[in-house]
């Protein structure tokens, strides 16, 4: 549905903000391009819908070149970031504007817009001032909009920014079951991962230009492809390992590494998850620096750990079998945890 090759993109003299991308979308598929402030994603965004002229490479819809082809004439909807709404509109009017545009018929436009505010969960809102709505009502607006001239590719940058997180979680359970139901085809921008994992088909994470990973939530989350995707992820226990017969050699001491991992230098993650916390005289000596309730479902906690050699290491576990801070407690490496890095 859509293709980018090798799409290079920049403002001035500056670093490019584009340096080579290549990305698909399939028909109906769900991707998000995650990255850290400045990476390229609302570049990414705006090369696609045609806002600005790439520097080399090409953008395809269904496999025609759009180069010459005008934002308008692209079939691509773009929600942006502020979602700006129309102000003296009234929700109907706002969502009912691109089909305007378009001249689509009053009684087709009623219904359709209809159709939609029932579809993101505001029915029979039309005549309400957008004013007063609420920041996630708003947002719903918007996106009513954004579906209503139905575009083959809708683009969402940063589509739940300013909401707070309870109305961000439950958001992204109705969207994805929206555009499950809609069949539509999704390149979506954010910079918060748990939005992005949970919307996803596919996540695209972004780094200075460049596609750092692409992949499904679960294989990105799995193997992180590099360092800079490992701590982006929230990943910090990154050291360097030296792999040798099965085991590895790190600041923490020995660790287990997965089958196949080939011999030589490298970075080793440990997910949190994968530091086991032990009786003393087990595992790595270690004093519990901090805890920090992150609550949930599993009343999870993550510690902070200063070993007796190495940096220090972050470990979750369950409120139960947290200990208190200034704790001293053996950790041990699960191998299910350990990935190597590669980058
Ligand atoms: N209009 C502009 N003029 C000059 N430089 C720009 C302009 N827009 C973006 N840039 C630069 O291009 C790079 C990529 O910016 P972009 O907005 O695509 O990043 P982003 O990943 O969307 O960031 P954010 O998450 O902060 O929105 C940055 O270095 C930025 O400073």
């Amino acid at each position: 549905m859509l293709q980018l090759d090798g799409v290079t993109a920049g403002f001035g003299a500056g670093r490019l903000a584009l340096d080579g991308v290549d990305l698909d979308v399939a028909d109906h598929e769900t991707v998000c391009v995650l990255g850290p402030s400045g990476s390229g994603k609302s570049t990414l965004l705006r090369v696609t819908a045609g806002l600005h002229t790439p520097r080399s490479g090409r953008v395809l819809l269904s496999g025609r070149d759009q180069d010459g082809v005008p934002p308008h004439r692209r079939g691509v909807g773009l929600m942006f970031q502020d979602h700006q709404l129309f102000p003296q509109r009234d929700v109907g009017g706002n969502v009912a504007f691109g089909l305007r545009m378009r001249g689509v018929g009053r009684h087709e436009r009623d219904e359709r817009v209809a159709e939609l505010l029932a579809l993101v969960g505001l029915p029979g809102t039309q005549r309400r001032q957008v004013t007063a709505l609420s920041g996630g009502e708003q947002q719903r607006v918007a996106l009513a909009r954004a579906l209503a001239p139905q575009p083959r590719l809708l683009m969402l940058d940063e589509p739940l920014g300013q909401l707070d997180r309870g109305l961000r979680e439950r958001l992204v359970v109705e969207l994805r079951a929206l555009f499950a139901e809609l069949r539509t085809t999704v390149l979506a921008v954010t910079h918060d991962q748990g939005e992005a994992f949970a919307l996803a088909d596919r996540v695209v994470v972004m780094n200075e230009g460049r596609v750092a990973q692409a992949g499904t939530p679960l294989e990105v989350w799995r193997s992180p492809a590099s360092e800079f995707v490992a701590r982006f992820l929230g990943f910090d226990n990154v050291v360097a390992a030296t792999v040798h017969g099965g085991v590895a050699d790190t600041p923490w001491g020995k660790l287990p590494v997965p089958d196949g991992t080939p011999p030589g230098e490298c970075r080793l993650l440990v997910r949190p998850a994968g530091v086991r916390l032990t009786e003393t005289g087990d595992g790595l000596p270690c004093t519990v620096e901090a805890r920090t309730f992150r609550g949930g479902d599993a009343a999870a906690v993550t510690l902070l750990l200063r070993p007796e050699t190495g940096p220090r290491l972050e470990a979750s576990c369950s409120l139960r079998e947290a200990p208190e801070t200034g704790a001293t407690v053996g950790a041990a490496f699960d191998v299910r945890d350990v990935v190597r890095l590669g980058g």
